[in-house]
């Protein structure tokens, strides 16, 4: 099973190796500004999911939030270790 830490690591490569059809480096390329309102509105599909939906369309909904935070982070050049600080 994939973890969050895992996951940064797959999409800094992806960053850095630019694969064709990554979806992740379509979105990096859109920017911040569309990368953060994919963020807006995963985060009003996880609360949908929580309030109206089973456990496993939050859990997944959620898990779509985390990867579209981590695609910012890459955007804006922060690292885990930037964000785990803060925790
Ligand atoms: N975990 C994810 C992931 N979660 C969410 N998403 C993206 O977020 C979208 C989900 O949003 P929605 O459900 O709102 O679907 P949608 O509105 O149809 O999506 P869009 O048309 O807006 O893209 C998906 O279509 C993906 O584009 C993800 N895209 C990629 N990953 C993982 O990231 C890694 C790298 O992916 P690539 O860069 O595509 O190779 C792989 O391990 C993938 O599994």
């Amino acid at each position: 099973m994939k973890s969050f830490d895992d996951l940064f690591v797959e999409l800094s490569d992806k960053a850095t190796t630019r694969p064709e059809g990554s979806g992740t480096v379509r979105q990096l390329d859109a920017g911040v500004h569309a990368i953060g309102k994919k963020i807006v509105e995963e985060a009003a599909e996880v609360w949908m999911a929580a309030e109206y939906q089973g456990d496993d369309e939050t859990a997944e909904e959620i898990s779509q939030l985390l990867y579209h935070l981590q695609v910012l982070m890459l955007a804006k050049g922060l690292t885990l270790a930037d964000v785990y600080r803060h925790l």
